[in-house]
């Protein structure tokens, strides 16, 4: 690419994006080596992930993400947040969106500093030993530990995410410890990013009901998900195996923007 490539750079609950404008179409998204180099923290912008904001038919928007390793990935819920706070900021929404994401429909109302995002309905949880695998537009591991602050989470994710079951298709690692309060500490091992992140979206979701079901909490919830990053609360109504009105919310905020 030889012209100057305009950017913004969002962060939700310290999981950080760079977001494109990619309404004209001008960036191609096969380029695994371009979004790569953006994304990389030493020779890039640096960014756990990518997203082009796109036009597209019955929608306000297009959201396609990309990995920090270049290659165009499964659902982001906090990338979610933060490209509603970006078309926001572009002046092509107001508090109120549905867009297209590559899991479906997603619609998100901006409050203030928080987007609470709709995130897909999940029908059913599966087990790896006394670990769960839940799938919420992304695949997360879940494990429940204790001593969470001092459990090396890249080691232990690596080796999860890397064993004979996984490898291939890759899967995201997260390590929830039960608080005082009532909610939820999570770290998490990102898939794409290779490493821990500040927080993951779809994994604070698939771990928040990975909680329903070891703790045996049914009905309509509200779960406090507190991540290295921030806070992030996760609500649905749970019914046995079904989870339905799937939210997500937490900051999205706007950190810088430049040309590169
Ligand atoms: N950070 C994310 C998850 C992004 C996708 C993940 N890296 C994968 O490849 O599954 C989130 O906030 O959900």
């Amino acid at each position: 690419m030889d012209e100057k490539l305009s950017f913004s750079k969002y962060q939700g609950a310290g999981n950080d994006f760079i977001l494109v404008d990619n309404r004209t179409g001008f960036f191609d998204r096969s380029d695994v080596n371009l979004v790569k180099r953006l994304c990389d923290r030493r020779f890039g912008i640096g960014a756990d992930g990518l997203m082009l904001l796109q036009d597209i038919k019955n929608f306000d928007f297009e959201m396609v993400y990309f990995n920090a390793d270049g290659r165009e990935g499964t659902m982001c819920g906090n990338g979610g947040r933060c490209i509603v706070a970006f078309a926001r900021d572009l002046g092509i929404i107001a508090e109120r969106t549905a867009f297209l994401a590559v899991d479906g429909r997603h619609e998100a109302k901006i409050d203030e500093e928080l987007v609470d995002l709709g995130m897909i309905d999940v029908n059913g949880t599966a087990r790896d030993g006394a670990a769960y695998v839940i799938d919420t537009g992304s695949p997360h591991y879940i494990h429940f530990v204790q001593n969470l602050d001092n459990l090396p989470v890249y080691e232990e994710g690596y080796k999860i995410r890397n064993n004979d079951k996984y490898r291939k298709e890759g899967i995201n690692v997260n390590f929830v410890q039960q608080e005082s309060d009532g909610g939820y500490f999570v770290r998490t091992f990102e898939r794409g990013v290779e490493n821990e992140t500040l927080a993951c979206g779809t994994g604070a979701t698939a771990a928040a009901m990975a909680a329903a079901v070891e703790y045996s909490l049914e009905g309509s919830l509200e779960i406090p998900i507190r991540v290295l990053g921030g806070q992030l609360y996760i609500s649905f109504n749970r019914t046995g195996e079904q989870f339905t009105d799937v939210r997500l919310k937490g900051p999205a905020q706007f950190v810088f923007k430049g040309k590169i």
